[in-house]
């Protein structure tokens, strides 16, 4: 019958995977840090990296956007594909790389410039030079990043007259007027008071429409409210990667569980 033709199951959509890490391994000299690093992350998903300090939480997103090669002692092995791309090839340039992949980092490090200013550095960078452009972005990049109405009325003042989370989320609007596909965060909210992390928690959930993040936590309440993935690492190994919900609910290693329920770290 035709219809039961017209009717047919569509194959289920497979989700993108915006990073695949396949058996990565990297040293400080002779110290290894990441061991045998297995993982495919999704796109437009929230990532998080969990573990006690020391286990590689911030080696590991430093090596996906390559800034950990800024210390000159780290070796590594195996390989990071974004979007099928091999970072460490000559092809893909790292300005190129961190023009898709941007960052937050733990503590707010706005330029001191004004808050506009703050926002339009990376486009004009980028070559952007009229101002009406400049200021769609701007404000764009503001709204998103759930700031603007607070700044609306002072984009002249610098931007260090704002509070810690305001400055965080200046830091975001900044990262996304570049219009990343990725946003690798080390821990952002840590130090936040709770409003403020509560507010870049919730930004963080409306951002993943458009973008993918990977963000280091050392909360485990954060990453169970706030992710859809979550690696555990410990010692530079990743013990378990699975749904936030599964891993937290139902761990299926025994170090999992210990760690999720406060027995170490
Ligand atoms: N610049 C460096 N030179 C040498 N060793 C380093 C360097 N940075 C980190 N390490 C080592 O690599 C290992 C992993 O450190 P990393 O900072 O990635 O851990 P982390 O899980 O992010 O820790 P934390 O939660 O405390 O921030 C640690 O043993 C650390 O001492």
């Amino acid at each position: 019958m035709l219809e039961s033709v017209a009717v047919k199951k569509q194959p289920k959509t497979v989700s993108k995977s915006v990073y695949k890490i396949n058996d990565f391994n990297l040293w400080y000299g002779n110290d290894q840090a990441l061991n045998e690093i297995n993982l495919d992350i999704p796109a437009n998903k929230v990532t998080a990296i969990i573990g006690p300090s020391g286990c590689g939480k911030s080696t590991f997103i430093k090596a996906l956007n390559r800034m950990v090669e800024l210390i000159p002692s780290v070796k590594m092995t195996g390989s990071i594909m974004n979007d099928e791309r091999d970072i460490f090839s000559s092809k893909y340039k790292v300005e190129e790389l961190r023009t898709n992949v941007g960052m937050v980092f733990q503590k707010p490090n706005p330029f001191p410039k004004s808050i506009y200013e703050n926002v339009a550095y990376g486009p004009k960078t980028h070559g952007i030079k009229k101002k009406k452009v400049l200021d769609e972005i701007v404000e764009k990049s503001l709204k998103d990043a759930a700031l603007w109405d607070e700044v609306k009325d002072r984009l002249q003042e610098n931007a260090f007259g704002l509070s810690g989370g305001q400055q965080q989320r200046l830091c975001i609007a900044r990262c996304l007027a570049i219009e990343p596909e990725v946003i690798l965060m080390d821990e952002p909210t840590s130090a936040l008071d709770p409003i403020s992390t509560a507010k870049v928690e919730e930004l963080v959930q409306t951002l993943k429409e458009k973008y993918s993040i990977i963000i280091v936590t050392h909360n485990m309440q954060q990453a169970a409210r706030i992710s859809d993935r979550t690696a555990f690492f410990l010692n530079g190994e990743v013990i378990e990667y699975r749904e936030t919900g599964e891993l937290f609910s139902n761990p299926s290693d025994k170090r999992t569980e210990d760690y999720i329920t406060g027995r170490f770290g």
